[in-house]
């Protein structure tokens, strides 16, 4: 029984993700200024790519201390009557304690780096980090907060609808089987509920669709209790260049300092798996002294077939999906119902399969007189009859091309190979797995550096528990491959497509480890890159170990001729030559030369030199030949006489 006080409530979405925030990359301040980054460019991307667009993405940062936050939001800076009330005091002697406390480490790391034997240059460039960090620390009590801005060359958004697309969470055009970045319609709004929670400021929106003749303007915030749009000022400005895109900005609380490093990571990264993308970073500090200025330069006009919408395949549907598809559909009979609204069956097999429901239903039965139990009957056929495979064609991977070319430009490896695999499913979802295994590089460590993308997203948190990291990690025999999973720089690049991701969480963070189907697509393709890097790595040991004989017998070509020369000029000199050595007189004759001093050290060095060297170039081209017919039967070439074309 429910005690009296208890009382019913209920939450609307909004409401609750701006209490779980967590739930959508929003876990705290420094790490929700990289989400916003992040939902805002690949909603940009989308934007572009589905116009088939080389996306144009500019990404700016500007910090807003609280002061110029204040001034915005009309706020008095006031100042403070008693010091002692606020977080960030610190009494005269907590202030020497600290200073003494920080001086003793300053020298404790200074002789840690003195033993490591770093020179003086390095030392005070680390001494100063370790000092900025202490401040920063000493200072995480004061918020700084950041106006985000990011504009592409995308669709735009048409004006009507910008209040909902942006202004209601749960709401966006990316819910069809469609291969997008997007899919919850929960990203852009979560950075405007995060801005109305820690600063109380609205996003400020540009959009133009392509050809229009205005651009749209607006300013909004959101209703968190009613999961509405608040516009505050919506307006139609003059478009006389045609210009069509979006351009979003929105000030969050956040902590650049410690988020830095992974917001730089994910533009390098996204920039690898989108070459064909061109991206201008800026970041504004209060100091301009500390601004950044980035530019990820676009490096192919190849882009990838844009993604094409697909229709649910029988058995990805759910009993709810049906009957709103029943519902939702313009088609009236069940058999047409059943082809058109479905991949993988056609008219013929629809006949078949109604006749197989037994349930009275005939193919132009109409839909709506379909009863519940009728309805229940169909959905399960769906799920336990023989459908063929969801094709993979609507799917855009990145292609090995573009893959090779973010990484070769990123990274610059020494050796990188790629491997496209074949379209696999996943609950009535087709998924392809790319990958590409690099070898040295720029930035890299030694040891195994994964790098993952879904959807031609790269994915920065929780990669412990994911199927690329634990396959990576745990399913390859390195060594096999004559790879050291230690000592060489491996970059483990994996990027799977779908037109749904499995991921765990809104966050999408990361793909769950449990499911054979992914884990052995995944394998299969780190695999193949590591099958073409053996065959290189193979070819490159044998031409070491052929450089390092000859050096090796070169190096000895000077004491051996010596000691030949030693004891042909003996044999020259010996007066009594007894029948043998007659006998190798006339067979050789040698001993003339050097007699003659025809022959010295010097031409018995060069013509030693010249044999190691055609011994060299023989074994070489022995070793090409087998290496020839090692790879497999060549295809004849038959050239004609360009006068034969006649
Ligand atoms: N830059 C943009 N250009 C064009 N349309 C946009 C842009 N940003 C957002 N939209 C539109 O607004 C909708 C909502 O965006 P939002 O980021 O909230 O969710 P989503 O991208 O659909 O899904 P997810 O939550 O998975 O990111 C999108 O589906 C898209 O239609």
């Amino acid at each position: 029984m429910p005690k009296k006080t208890d009382t019913l409530e209920q939450k609307s979405p909004a409401e609750f993700f701006a209490e779980n925030k967590n739930i959508a990359g929003f876990d705290n301040p420094g790490k929700s200024l990289y989400t916003t980054v992040r939902e805002l460019v690949e909603n940009s991307l989308d934007a572009a790519e589905s116009l088939g667009k080389l996306p144009s993405i500019e990404v700016t940062i500007e910090e807003v201390t609280q002061r110029q936050l204040n001034k915005i939001r009309e706020v008095v800076n006031h100042e403070r009557l008693d010091k002692e009330l606020y977080q960030d005091h610190e009494t005269e002697e907590a202030k020497r304690k600290r200073a003494a406390k920080e001086l003793k480490e300053r020298e404790r790391l200074k002789k840690q780096l003195e033993k490591k034997g770093e020179n003086a240059d390095a030392i005070e460039t680390k001494l100063k980090d370790a000092e900025t960090k202490n401040a920063a620390a000493a200072s995480k009590t004061v918020k700084t907060f950041y106006t985000v801005t990011v504009k592409d060359n995308g669709m735009g958004m048409p004006h009507k609808d910008i209040p909902d697309l942006l202004g209601r969470v749960l709401s966006g055009t990316k819910y069809g089987v469609k291969q997008t970045r997007g899919k919850f319609g929960l990203g852009a709004k979560m950075a405007l509920i995060w801005s109305k929670m820690s600063t109380g400021l609205p996003i400020q929106i540009r959009s133009a669709r392509v050809n229009q003749s205005f651009i749209s303007s607006y300013t909004l915030d959101i209703d968190i209790q009613r999961n509405e749009p608040n516009v505050h000022q919506s307006k139609m400005v003059d478009n006389p260049d045609r210009w069509h895109g979006s351009e979003l900005s929105v000030t969050i609380l956040g902590n650049w300092q410690y988020y830095r490093a992974k917001i730089m990571k994910y533009l390098r990264q996204i920039a690898v798996i989108t070459p064909y993308s061109h991206f201008v970073f800026t970041f504004k500090a209060e100091d301009s002294a500390n601004d950044i200025h980035v530019v990820f330069a676009r490096r192919t006009e190849k882009m990838p077939q844009p993604p094409k919408a697909t229709k649910h395949h029988p058995r990805s549907v759910d009993l709810e999906l049906v009957k709103q598809l029943i519902q939702k559909t313009k088609y009236s009979k069940l058999q047409q119902f059943l082809c058109k609204e479905f991949d993988a069956i056609n008219s013929e097999h629809a006949g078949k399969l109604i006749e197989e429901m037994q349930s009275g239903a005939e193919p132009d039965t109409d839909l709506r007189s379909l009863t519940s139990k009728q309805i229940l009957m169909l959905h399960q056929l769906l799920h336990v009859a023989k459908f063929s495979d969801p094709s993979g064609s609507h799917l855009s991977p990145a292609g090995e091309y573009n893959l090779r070319l973010g990484i070769s430009k990123e990274l610059h490896p020494d050796l990188v190979a790629t491997y496209q695999g074949d379209a696999h499913v996943l609950e009535g979802h087709a998924f392809i797995v790319e990958a590409a295994v690099s070898i040295g590089g720029r930035d890299i460590k030694p040891g195994i550096n994964i790098f993952r993308f879904a959807n031609r997203i790269p994915l920065l948190f929780e990669g412990g528990s994911d199927v690329i990291t634990k396959t990576a990690l745990k399913r390859i025999t390195w060594p096999a491959y004559k790879i050291s999973p230690t000592s060489d720089k491996v970059g483990v690049f994996v990027s799977i497509v779908s037109t749904k991701i499995p991921y765990k969480g809104a966050g999408k963070e990361y793909i769950a480890d449990d499911m054979q189907e992914m884990v052995h697509a995944v394998k299969q393709s780190i695999q193949q890159c590591c099958l073409q890097l053996k065959a290189k790595i193979v070819k490159q040991q044998a031409a070491r170990d052929q450089h390092q004989r000859r050096k090796n017998l070169v190096k000895y070509i000077p004491n051996a001729a010596r000691a030949v020369f030693t004891v042909l000029e003996s044999m020259a000199d010996s007066r009594a030559l007894g029948p043998k050595r007659k006998r190798l007189q006339d067979e050789v004759d040698i001993l003339a030369p050097v007699k003659q001093m025809r022959t010295d050290e010097d031409t018995l060095i060069a013509r030693l030199t010249e044999h190691v060297e055609k011994i060299d170039s023989d074994m070489a081209l022995e070793y090409q030949v087998q290496q020839g017919m090692a790879e497999g039967i060549r295809q004849n070439v038959f050239l004609m006489p360009l006068s034969a074309q006649q």
